[in-house]
């Protein structure tokens, strides 16, 4: 069965339903939006329709009389149609919606249908400017949204794009996933997994160590994605005080708690029709955790002091260094919440995995270092490369941004633009220390090989060798705290007295004392 607008602008959409009584009310609905509607009453039926034509969008319930909407869909995405598929699944059937969108549904829907979020899910899904090439079907069971940039009546097999080749994004996909400097094997796999999970309203973790670029993989997916003109909010649940967490994520009304001085928005308000990236989730206390869930099931949220609840449509991207696995097993992180925001995990992997990116990542981030006016770009020399190239850079990129930023801000200028300074002016200089290894720093890319775990030489003297690792954890931690003992004791889970013990054996004082700073040689 076939009905179109008198004029029409709008989206060719399949629904099969088999509920005359709700298809007639999806279709009319989608008439009022000015798409053409063609309806199915069982999966036989939708399949004749797709045989004979191609759609933009497919509404499917998910229990028909004859199958699955999850059927229907595994064959579209078998068939790398182009198809947007949205699934309605039954109340409460979290299992259903999560496997849907892991099978590739750009969106689902829950029973009974809101009409306005049934729009809004349709009109994200049929996005006519600037629609983005599809990343390429696969059969692997990730999520594939299939985009149809021509929108052309063609046969679907004509209508496929080419796979997501950086070279076929439009800005700005192209030049958020740019953004992440690294053409390594490991890296291009993230960037194409990224254009490739981009495009559906599933949710997105991103896990990774610390430093390694999350929020920069998580950015990329927004750009990727049909919200990129949206907002993209960030926010650390790590450093939101718990009272005050409801009132941030959700909103508040004036008067709602001490200090509410005005109505406030909340982060789910602000991320609307955007991403709302979820760093640090990890850290979220359980209570939260257990109000984020019902936000996302529902996707309605409650500011403070308010009675109604109001529609949010935001996808959800968080990230985390933790193994949430094994927070949810230690009781630390509810399992649904986990379940709910896992659909799609990206990894982003730490730096010793992809080392030959490491000259184009400092390139880049050199480029980002404001110059002395002379307009020379910062360079590094040979030797500093050799020495980089060495390091063991536990902390990844952000260490590395940091590593660069002391030998610019620290090295004498040279014909470069950038010093002589030694650049490992914590960790490498414990080993150069280190009669056990008596290499110089820099010399080879031996002495700080024998810091790395996989190195497979035997120190020459353990107790020095240990000294040295020890210096070098505690240096590292009073560097990224400023040299505040007791932030350095807490990154370390040791006591104020501890580090002092330590620092005091070791012989490491602040740089600047009139004591040898700990870095010098
Ligand atoms: N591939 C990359 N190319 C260029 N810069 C990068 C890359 N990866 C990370 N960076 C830079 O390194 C710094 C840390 O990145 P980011 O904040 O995304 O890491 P993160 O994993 O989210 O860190 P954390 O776990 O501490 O939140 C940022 O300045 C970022 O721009």
């Amino acid at each position: 069965m076939t009905a179109s607008p008198p004029n029409p602008v709008g989206a060719r959409i399949l629904v099969v339903d088999d509920e005359p009584d709700l298809r007639t009310l999806y279709e009319l609905t989608l008439l009022r939006e000015g798409h053409e509607v063609h309806a199915a009453g069982t999966v036989a039926e939708a399949r004749d329709e797709l045989a004979a034509q191609s759609f933009d969008i497919v509404i499917t319930d998910m229990r028909l009389p004859d199958g699955l909407g999850l059927d229907l869909l595994r064959e579209l995405v078998a068939q790398q149609r182009t198809e947007r598929c949205i699934v309605i699944t039954a109340y409460g059937s979290a299992e259903n919606a999560v496997e849907a969108l892991k099978c590739g549904a750009f969106d689902y829907l829950t029973k009974p249908v809101d009409l306005r979020q049934f729009r809004s899910v349709v009109a994200s899904a049929f996005q006519t400017p600037g629609r983005l090439p599809a990343p390429a079907a696969k059969t692997t069971g990730e999520p594939v949204t299939p985009d149809d940039p021509t929108r052309s009546t063609t046969p679907p097999a004509d209508r496929r794009n080419s796979p997501s080749s950086d070279a076929g994004l439009q800005a700005p996909g192209a030049q958020a996933l740019a953004r992440m400097v690294g053409e390594s094997p490991a890296m291009r796999s993230v960037k194409h997994r990224i254009a490739k999970v981009a495009r559906s309203m599933a949710p997105v973790l991103v896990h990774g160590e610390s430093g390694t670029g999350k929020e920069l993989a998580a950015q990329a997916v927004h750009a990727n994605s049909h919200r990129h003109a949206g907002p993209f909010v960030p926010v650390n649940c790590g450093a939101i005080p718990e009272n005050l967490l409801e009132a941030e994520f959700f909103g508040a009304r004036k008067g709602s708690y001490t200090g509410a001085a005005t109505d406030r928005q909340g982060f789910f308000q602000a991320a609307r029709g955007g991403t709302l990236f979820l760093d640090e989730i990890g850290d979220l206390p359980l209570a939260m955790q257990a109000k984020l869930l019902r936000a996302i099931q529902e996707r309605r949220v409650r500011p403070l002091g308010e009675t109604q609840e109001e529609a949010v449509d935001v996808r959800i991207v968080s990230a985390t260094h933790k193994d949430l696995a094994a927070e949810v097993q230690a009781g630390r992180f509810r399992q649904d919440l986990y379940y709910r925001l896992n659909v799609i995990e990206v990894v982003v992997p730490p730096l010793r995995e992809r080392r030959e990116d490491l000259p184009a990542l400092c390139e880049a981030l050199l480029a980002r270092i404001p110059g002395d006016g002379s307009g020379a770009p910062h360079r590094l020399t040979e030797r500093q490369m050799t020495d980089i190239l060495a390091a063991p850079l536990d902390g990844n990129v952000r260490e590395l941004e940091n590593l660069l930023h002391r030998a610019v801000a620290l090295g004498e200028a040279g014909d470069s633009g950038f010093g002589e300074l030694p650049l490992f002016d914590s960790a490498p200089a414990a080993i150069a220390d280190d009669p056990a290894t008596s290499r110089e720093v820099g010399e080879t890319s031996a002495p700080s090989a024998a810091m790395s775990p996989t190195q497979d030489t035997l120190p020459e003297d353990l107790e020095r060798w240990l000294d040295a690792q020890e210096r070098r954890v505690l240096v590292r931690a009073l560097d990224e705290t400023g040299f505040n003992r007791t932030a350095a004791a807490a990154l370390l889970g040791l006591n104020l007295r501890q580090i002092r013990y330590r620092m005091s054996r070791l012989g490491i004082t602040e740089p600047g004392s009139d004591e040898p700073a700990d870095g010098d040689r």
